[in-house]
C-alpha cells in the first residue's frame, strides 16, 4: 500500500460516518460514497460525529457517487447486509484488482464458506454474486465492537469503545506488499479506534453474531435498549438462550467463538441505554436487516443439523412487528 493510499467508506451511515470521520482526523484520504440525499447533506454538511460524551465534530469530507470516484486502495463497506447485492454495480467502480475490501457488516458475511468453498450464503448473497465478484484474498474480515447512531441532521452519535477487529479471510494469504489486514489495522493508529488484528477472524465474528442475535430482533419485538436485554430478568433468560443456540451452531461449523458466554453477558449488562441499530430502523420504518443478522445463521444451523428454537420464535415474532410496521423515530 502507498504511504498516502486512498481510502474509501462505501455508506455514509451511522458505521460509515463514524469510521470516515476517524479515518479522516487521523491523516487519511478519505472519499465516502453516498447517494442521493445524504450525498448532498455531505456536501453541504461534511461529516459530523459527535462522541456521547462532547459536541459534534464536522469534518470536510471527498463525497461523491461511486461512478465519480474510481478504483481505491482499500474500500471499507459500510452498507446494511441486504443491501450490499444491488449494490455492486457501484462497488465494482471503486474496487480495482489491486483493492483491498473490508465488509463492515454485521451477520454472517458473504465470504464466510471462502476459499473451501463457492457455495454462497444464499441469505447475504443469494445469486452468488458477490462471491464470485471479489477475490476473498483481497478482503480483510473485519467485526465491529461499538454503538452509533444517526439522526435526521446527518449527525453521527457514537457511545461507549470503539473497536474494530480485523483478519485475513483466507488465512496465510500474503501478497507483495505484506500482510493486508495488518495495513488496514494500521489505518487506524491515532484515529480513536482501536483496531486489533487477529489470524482467525471466524472465532471473532461468531462472538459478535452471537451477540447481534440474541439482541437485534429482541429490541425490535421488545422495544429495548440493550442494557435492558442484558439486566431484564424477563429478557435475560432470552438472550442467554439464544446466545448458547448460536455457540453451538459456531461450535458445529468447528469455530470456538472467541468471547465466553459470560464475557458476552458482561459486555452486554456494560453496553448502556443503546437501542440496536435493528431497533434504530424499526424506528425509522425502514427494512430490517433480517437476512444477515438471523436468516445467515439459520442457513448454517440446518447444514449442521442444530436447532435454534429460541432464535427461530424471536425471529418470527421480530418480522411479525416489521411487517406491521415501524414507529416514528
Ligand atoms: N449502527 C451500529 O451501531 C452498528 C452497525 N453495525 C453494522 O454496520 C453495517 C452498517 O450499519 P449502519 O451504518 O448502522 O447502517 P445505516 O442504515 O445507518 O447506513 C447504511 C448507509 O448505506 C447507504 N447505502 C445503501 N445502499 C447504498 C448505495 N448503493 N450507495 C450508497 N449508499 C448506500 C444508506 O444510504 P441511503 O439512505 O441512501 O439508503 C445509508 O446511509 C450494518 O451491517 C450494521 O448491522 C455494526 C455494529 C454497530
Ligand atoms: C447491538 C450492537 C450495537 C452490538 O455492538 C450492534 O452491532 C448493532 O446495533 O447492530
Amino acid at each position: 500500500m502507498s504511504a498516502n493510499p486512498r481510502l474509501c467508506v462505501f455508506g455514509a451511515g451511522a458505521v460509515g460516518t463514524l469510521v470516515a470521520a476517524r479515518l479522516a482526523d487521523a491523516g487519511g484520504q478519505v472519499t465516502v460514497i453516498a447517494r442521493g440525499a445524504r450525498l448532498r447533506q455531505l456536501g453541504e454538511r461534511g461529516l459530523q460525529l459527535r462522541s456521547a460524551s462532547g459536541a459534534a465534530a464536522r469534518l470536510p469530507v471527498a463525497a461523491r457517487a461511486a461512478a465519480e470516484a474510481g478504483p481505491q486502495d482499500v474500500v471499507f463497506v459500510a452498507l446494511k447486509g441486504g443491501d450490499i447485492p444491488a449494490a455492486l454495480p457501484e462497488l465494482l467502480q471503486v474496487v480495482g484488482p489491486q483493492t483491498r475490501l473490508v465488509p463492515l457488516v454485521n451477520g454472517i458475511p458473504w465470504w464466510y464458506r471462502q476459499p473451501l468453498s463457492s457455495r454462497p450464503v444464499a441469505a447475504v448473497d443469494p445469486q452468488g454474486a458477490l462471491a464470485a465478484a471479489f477475490d476473498p484474498r483481497r478482503i480483510v474480515g473485519a467485526v465491529l465492537f461499538l454503538t452509533s447512531a444517526m439522526d435526521a441532521e446527518g449527525v453521527a452519535t457514537v457511545q461507549g469503545a470503539e473497536r474494530i477487529v480485523l483478519g485475513p479471510v483466507v488465512p496465510g494469504a500474503e501478497n507483495d506488499a505484506g500482510d493486508d489486514a495488518a495495513q488496514v489495522g494500521a489505518l487506524f493508529a491515532g484515529s480513536g479506534i482501536d483496531a486489533a488484528v487477529v489470524p482467525d477472524i471466524r472465532a471473532d465474528l461468531w462472538a459478535k453474531v452471537a451477540l447481534n442475535l440474541a439482541t437485534n430482533p429482541l429490541s425490535v419485538v421488545a422495544d429495548a435498549t440493550l442494557e435492558q436485554q442484558f439486566r431484564s430478568d424477563a429478557l435475560l433468560p432470552v438472550v442467554s438462550a439464544v446466545l448458547d443456540e448460536t455457540v453451538a451452531v459456531a461450535r458445529a461449523h468447528g469455530v470456538e467463538p472467541r468471547l465466553t458466554r459470560e464475557r458476552m453477558l458482561e459486555i452486554g449488562a456494560r453496553a448502556g441505554p443503546f437501542y440496536t441499530s435493528m431497533a434504530q430502523d424499526h424506528r425509522r420504518g425502514v427494512p430490517l436487516e433480517l437476512g444477515a443478522i438471523c436468516l445467515s445463521v439459520f442457513e448454517l444451523a440446518a447444514e449442521a443439523g442444530v436447532a435454534m428454537p429460541v432464535a427461530r420464535a424471536v425471529y418470527d415474532l421480530c418480522r411479525f412487528r416489521a411487517a406491521a410496521g415501524g414507529a416514528a423515530a
